[in-house]
């Protein structure tokens, strides 16, 4: 083109090739700005994130994590968050005892400026207090620390409902609404957040220690529930067991906990069995809740007996519960009682195996510490009980002298003589603790009283072990006729069985003699049809005979007759001699097949 323009060139020929030029260049112009724009268009949401990655550092907490709830609680120190107006309402009971070195009373609402401490409202009942507090609400708020600005925003994101309108529910928190807290600070602040970060799981293990969660399984035996209000975590204190006792189980729980590298390093399961096995009301339940919180452990708390359980639900429970946490079995003796084949069926419970799978499922084991409690040691099977499902076994006998004297001291604490009165004459081994507790609780703040009324006790004791023997004596009835009621119909099922087996064995005999019997018959068949066969040669070649025999009578007497006809007597005889060596021939053939046949069916 160029060559072009140049070998014709004229002034009115330079203008239009400026021209020409000029659309060129602004053509690209245009063109290559275009594509800028558009590549900075696409870019954009990534340099817009890179930039605010290198101006603003971000950190996200979830509902779905167990630092949430102690994050929330975090936040409320600062005065710039305790002052905001948007503001959300919380209540949480506490028991009573607890009350005074509470979290909140101590360190949150204290601390924190008046206009919270205001809103703390406390309503009693049942031993524990509902305390209703303030905590943030949805939205952005604000707060200062360590001289940096941070914003946080709480939200709330609606779950997707189930089918039948009940949202997912969460282990951490019972709500079905995913909550988030979500922070930002200017630059980059890494470190800010680690600090924090620190701060809250310090903030958690002490309110673990304090306020240790316990988890009931819900209603359908699907998922555990928080519990609230009724069942608080307690101390090893609160526990009167025999001597030392408390020290050592403490004591071997925490060395368990410490060596969870050994076990790993060995190849062993991290887990930890115990079997609290006893008479009922002597602690062991209470003993696991203690040594819950001693440790700031979850409990999750289940019981073997619960209708709602099955082999099923008891595997799904179990790998549900939080790591690590304590695994409260209770009346794990359940799985052994007879029952009626039919009763089992229908009430679907935890059977034997079931309960075997689930301690012994892979996910399910890891750092827990398994607690299994029973009044009837002697009904469990020892494959439940054997090292490595059961590594502790601690009998929970009835009170001795000492513990009834350290209960009365627990209950009337300035009467160290009284007690020691009341505690000699308490008959020893015969009575729960939880009995003795009773009659504290009907004389509550009257010790004398307590002690001259002990006649009272002492009956009860009686009539309790009396009820004991007859419901024992009722239930070793029962327990005998379901089994014998389980032996019969083991029994008559077993003869049904064996019947039905031999009446399919004699069918199927007579059905192979009816078999064979035909085929005799068919044999049988066959040898009259080739016999039939025979005598029909037989007769066939007795009649040719005779024919031939005829014949060469006849033809005697014709040469008789007429001597004149030899040529034609030659001639006659002749054709008679090749007709009977074809008729020989034939016969010779059908004799040859027939015995053929019966040569093959005598074989
Ligand atoms: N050793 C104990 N020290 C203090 N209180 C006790 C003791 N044993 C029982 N109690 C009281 O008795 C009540 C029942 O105790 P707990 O449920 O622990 O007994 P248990 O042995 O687990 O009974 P069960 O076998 O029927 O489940 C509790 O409320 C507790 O206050």
């Amino acid at each position: 083109m160029n060559t072009l323009f140049v070998s014709t060139g004229t002034g009115e020929d330079e203008n239009s090739l400026n021209k020409v030029f000029l659309i060129v260049k602004t053509g690209l112009f245009i063109a290559i700005a275009g594509y800028i724009t558009t590549f900075l268009k696409g870019k954009y949401n990534e340099i817009y994130d890179y930039v605010l990655a290198r101006i603003y550092t971000t950190i996200t907490i979830s509902s779905d994590t167990n630092l949430f709830q102690p994050m929330l609680k975090w936040l409320l120190q600062f005065e710039e968050i305790s002052k905001t107006n948007n503001l959300r309402v919380m209540c949480e009971s506490i028991q009573e005892n607890e009350f005074s070195h509470n979290f909140f009373s101590e360190n949150l609402i204290s601390s924190s400026k008046q206009e919270l401490s205001d809103n703390l409202y406390s309503s009693s009942g049942n031993n524990t207090l509902d305390q209703v507090y303030f905590s943030i609400g949805e939205g952005t708020h604000k707060f200062h620390y360590k001289g940096t600005k941070i914003t946080v925003d709480f939200s709330i994101n609606q779950k997707e409902q189930s089918f039948f309108g009940f949202g997912q529910r969460n282990i951490n928190n019972n709500s079905s609404n995913k909550q988030e807290l979500s922070f930002e600070v200017l630059g980059q602040k890494k470190d800010l957040f680690k600090d924090i970060i620190l701060e809250v799981v310090e903030l958690k293990k002490k309110m673990d220690k304090q306020n240790s969660a316990i988890y009931l399984m819900d209603q359908w035996a699907e998922s555990w529930d928080r519990e609230n209000s009724t069942t608080k975590p307690i101390k090893m204190d609160f526990v009167i067991l025999k001597k030392g006792l408390a020290e050592h189980l403490m004591d071997d729980c925490k060395k368990f906990l410490q060596r969870q590298q050994v076990y790993e390093r060995l190849g062993i399961p991290f887990r930890r069995g115990y079997l609290f096995y006893g008479y009922p009301g002597c602690g062991k339940t209470t003993t696991v809740r203690a040594i819950a919180g001693e440790l700031g452990l979850p409990i999750c708390i289940m019981s073997l007996s619960n209708k709602e359980l099955n082999d099923d639900t008891l595997l799904t429970l179990l790998n549900k519960a939080p790591k690590p946490c304590i695994v409260l079995l209770e009346d794990v003796d359940s799985c052994f009682i007879q029952r009626e084949a039919s009763e089992k069926q229908d009430q679907n419970r935890v059977s034997f195996s079931g309960l075997l799978n689930a301690l012994d499922g892979v996910g399910v084991q890891e750092g827990r510490l398994f607690f299994l409690t029973t009044n009837h040691i002697e009904r469990l099977s020892p494959a439940l009980i054997r090292p490595g499902r059961v590594d502790k076994k601690v009998e929970f006998k009835k009170a001795d002298q000492d513990q009834v004297e350290r209960l009365f001291l627990k209950f009337f604490e300035g009467y160290p003589k009284l007690a020691k009165q009341f505690a000699e004459k308490v008959p020893m081994d015969r009575m729960s603790m939880a009995l003795i507790q009773q009659h504290f609780l009907n004389y509550f703040d009257e010790p004398e009283k307590c002690l001259e009324t002990i006649d009272e006790l002492i009956k009860e004791c009686e009539n309790t072990e009396e009820f004991e023997r007859s419901e024992k004596e009722k239930f070793e009835k029962k327990q005998k006729e379901i089994a014998e009621k389980n032996r019969l119909e083991k029994e008559k099922k077993e003869k049904e069985e064996k019947e039905k087996l031999e009446k399919e064995k004699l069918e199927k005999e007579k059905l192979e003699k009816d078999k064979e019997k035909e085929k005799k018959k068919e044999k049988e068949k066959e040898i009259e049809k080739e016999k039939e066969i025979e005598t029909d040669i037989e007769q066939k070649s007795n009649n040719e005979k005779k024919n031939e025999i005829e014949k060469e009578n006849v033809l005697k007497k014709s040469t008789q007759q007429n001597n004149n006809t030899i040529v034609d007597k030659d001639q006659i005889e002749d054709q008679n001699i090749s007709k009977k060596t074809i008729d020989n021939l034939n016969s010779n053939s059908t004799i040859n097949l027939v015995s053929e046949n019966i040569k093959k069916n005598n074989d």
